[in-house]
């Protein structure tokens, strides 16, 4: 599997954030976008989830999922965690294992593997910053996709949740994933720098 990006640009709210940007990651690969405040690493993650229309350029995944798209081939997490306050920890995973669509992993399994088996009938409102994003975490593996693409995903995880995504991220390449993580910061794991404008 191969996806790539050709001359791509984005326009936000009627400004060029970014044009002719080029990038590829192939199986088992991880690729870390980075850049300062404001260049479009973001951006770049919801044009490849299919979240924006690239207003140029062009973006391919060779040998995915024929029958599928390149969106319904990709898990987007964004730096906000999109949790529902008012559900459980348990219905908020079994709310996105039903939009993502697809197999299924177990719920129960996904929960214990990120650290939050003690909490599933506990409402998302009352999370830690750390839980939330456990939970996030957990939608990557309750649904498989190959495509993973992560916004600052280690933010707010403490050493041992670090840890955690750390051996999640190697076991998601050994299965033929790939990974896109928009990052300030060191992702635990060697990967490809795809720098987004001047330096940060
Ligand atoms: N909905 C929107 N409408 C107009 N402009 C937007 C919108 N969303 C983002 N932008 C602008 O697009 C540019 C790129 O934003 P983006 O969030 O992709 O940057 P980033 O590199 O991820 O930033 P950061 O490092 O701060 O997270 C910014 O100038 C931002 O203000």
């Amino acid at each position: 599997m191969r996806l790539s990006g050709q001359g791509l640009t984005c326009v936000r709210g009627g400004r060029e954030v970014f044009s002719g940007l080029d990038f590829e990651a192939a199986s088992g690969d991880v690729v870390a976008v980075v850049g300062r405040n404001g260049s479009g690493k973001t951006s770049l993650l919801r044009l490849i989830a299919g979240l924006l229309i690239p207003a140029g350029g062009r973006i391919v995944l060779d040998g995915g999922d024929a029958e599928m798209t390149l969106p319904e081939q990709c898990h987007y997490l964004g730096h906000r965690d999109a949790l529902k306050p008012a559900l459980s920890v348990a219905e908020n995973l079994s709310f996105w294992a039903d939009f993502l669509g697809g197999e299924r992993c177990g719920a129960a399994e996904s929960l214990a593997t990120v650290g939050l088996d003690h909490a599933t009938d506990l409402p998302a409102a009352f999370l830690s910053a750390g839980q939330r994003r456990r939970l996030s975490l957990a939608r990557l593996l309750t649904v498989r996709r190959p495509v993973w693409l992560l916004d600052e995903p280690t933010n707010a995880l403490d050493v041992a949740g670090q840890d955690l995504f750390g051996g999640l991220m190697r076991d998601h390449l050994a299965r033929g994933g790939l990974i896109i993580a928009a990052t300030h910061t060191a992702l635990g794991i060697a990967a490809r720098e795809l720098r987004i404008g001047g330096m940060a």
